[in-house]
């Protein structure tokens, strides 16, 4: 009879021990090498300096991947005191020591250990744009007294300067984009519509299109391995604010000492001077000669005529191109979605009229019926909750949206439904500065980046498999070698 081997011999002992530790060594090995190491971030750090008012925002993301999509956000905003910086022209030194406040909050906000690599941005708009035509010199000193707060953060300071109409108009949609992760996917891409106190930006992409038609307008991107060609522009003076101050303006051609006013509410009176009125270069050459020094500002509440002062604002007949939007500027057919934020969205949200299933005609109507709202009935409901000036101009700024989207834009009753209102996106607030801080740190990449063919999960699974596999083979081949090896031993 075949005498049966015991496998439990000394040496396929010693071998199992020794193959069963190098296994655990090697999937050890694997876990803790390729371990996701515990998170730590980057930061960056921009200031949005708008004609109303600056606000500070910080953006996280993991440290070990700046150049991977979707992945930075916004950790923390900070709103700035007071007005915005084209406000001290008078007294530059105050712009600078406005911004003290909510750079101490940063300071907290930002682990003290990347304080000195954390990039710091300022970025001005439309506010110092008119600033800069206005009084060029002014607008220097407000700039140098910015800088010396920001050059004595802790932060790593890189500059504060204007940017151009087009640039705050593509970085807006840089943003909505990267946050909707539509870049890195090759998506169809989102417009912007952003409405400032003083500018008002609109871009998107239009297929099929041949945006040379003006040069000016296009900005063209590579972004994550596509190509990108933007349709692009920023109406100077037709931010919210400056419209505003255009609508009286033409209202007060004559120099009254009263106005009527059909876009504020009935029962509103405040008196306003015309100093105050005509001080910006929007309407600084529309200001009456030999005028009262100040009017009595008197709300009518009647939408419809509202209207008619605000399209009278627009020159729709001047065109050198195969289309127009208004005051002779150049625009391609609107397309796809398009995302409105800032005061688009303040004056919506506060209209409950951001839900734009909603037919158009339907908007209107509300929109009439709060404009016809007694001044008093609305103060009673509002004040305390909502800024008195806020209160006295959504009648108007609802109005100036409408018109501006439907004749200016020329979004039609069947693509209003195209534009959502929103504040943010997962998030982070939709604006230009995210779009920003990623292009002047190049966190989009031109080309696809490549990632790993295997995850992390999938790439330890695998070893550990391959491992076991092997030691399993190694002990079937030392079964099968060992007896006869041993009776070898026994012959010799
Ligand atoms: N809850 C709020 C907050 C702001 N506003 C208005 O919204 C406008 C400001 O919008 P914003 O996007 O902050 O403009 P800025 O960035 O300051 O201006 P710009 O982009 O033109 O430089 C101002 O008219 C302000 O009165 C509002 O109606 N309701
Ligand atoms: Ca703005």
């Amino acid at each position: 009879m075949k005498e049966k081997k015991p496998w439990h011999t000394p040496l396929t002992i010693i071998i199992t021990v020794i193959g069963v530790i190098a296994i655990v060594a090697l999937v050890t090995v694997a876990v803790l090498q390729n371990r996701p190491v515990p998170q730590k971030y980057k930061y960056g750090i921009v200031l949005d300096a708008g004609s109303s008012h600056t606000a500070l925002y910080i953006y996280e993301w993991p440290a070990e991947k700046d150049n991977n999509t979707g992945r930075v956000e916004q950790k923390h905003s900070c709103k700035v005191k007071g007005k915005g910086i084209s406000s001290y022209a008078a007294e530059p030194e105050k712009a600078g020591t406005s911004l003290i406040d909510c750079m101490r909050e940063a300071e907290l906000q930002v682990p003290t250990k990347r304080h000195r690599e954390t990039p710091l941005y300022l970025g001005a708009t439309a506010g110092m744009r008119l600033l800069k035509i206005e009084d060029s010199a002014a607008s220097d000193k407000v700039f140098q007294a910015v800088e010396q707060t920001l050059q004595r953060s802790p932060f790593y300071y890189q500059g504060a300067r204007i940017l151009t109409g087009q640039e705050e108009g593509a970085f807006g949609w840089v943003t909505v984009n990267y946050l909707d992760d539509r870049l890195k996917q090759g998506l169809e891409t989102t417009g912007a519509l952003d409405l400032g106190g003083a500018s008002t930006q609109i871009s998107f992409v239009s297929r099929n299109y041949d945006i040379s038609e003006s040069p000016s307008n296009s900005v063209t991107f590579r972004l994550y391995g596509n190509d990108y060609n933007l349709y692009t522009h920023s109406f100077l003076c037709y931010g919210k604010d400056q419209v505003l101050k255009k609508a009286l303006a033409h209202q007060t051609q004559s120099g009254p000492t009263k106005v009527q006013d059909p876009c504020f509410h009935p029962g509103y009176s405040v008196k306003r001077d015309y100093a105050s009125l005509y001080d910006s270069p929007c309407v600084s050459d529309m200001k009456p000669k030999g005028a009262p020094s100040e009017f009595t500002h008197i709300g009518e509440g009647n939408f419809s005529q509202c209207q008619e002062v605000v399209k009278s604002l627009f020159n729709f007949t001047a065109c050198t191109y195969s289309r127009c939007s208004f005051d002779g500027v150049f625009q391609p057919p609107l397309q796809g979605p398009f995302g409105a934020f800032s005061a688009y969205y303040f004056v919506m949200n506060f209209l409950n009229l951001t839900d734009t299933s909603f037919p158009l005609e339907t908007v209107k109507k509300n929109l009439a019926n709060y404009c016809a709202t007694p001044w008093n009935e609305l103060k009673q409901r509002h004040l305390g909750r909502v800024k008195e000036k806020y209160l006295a101009e959504y009648c108007f700024s609802g109005t100036y949206i409408l018109t501006l989207l439907t004749e200016g834009y020329n979004f039609t009753k069947e693509k209003f439904s195209d534009i959502k209102f929103i504040k943010e996106i997962k998030g982070s607030d939709a604006g230009w500065t995210l779009g920003y801080m990623l292009n002047l740190t190049n966190m989009i990449p031109a080309e696809a980046p490549d990632s790993p063919p295997l995850p992390h999960a999938g790439y330890v699974s695998i070893v550990t498999v391959i491992a076991i596999l092997l030691f399993i083979l190694l002990i079937l081949c030392l079964r099968s070698i060992w007896p006869r090896c041993s009776k070898q031993q026994q012959i010799v």
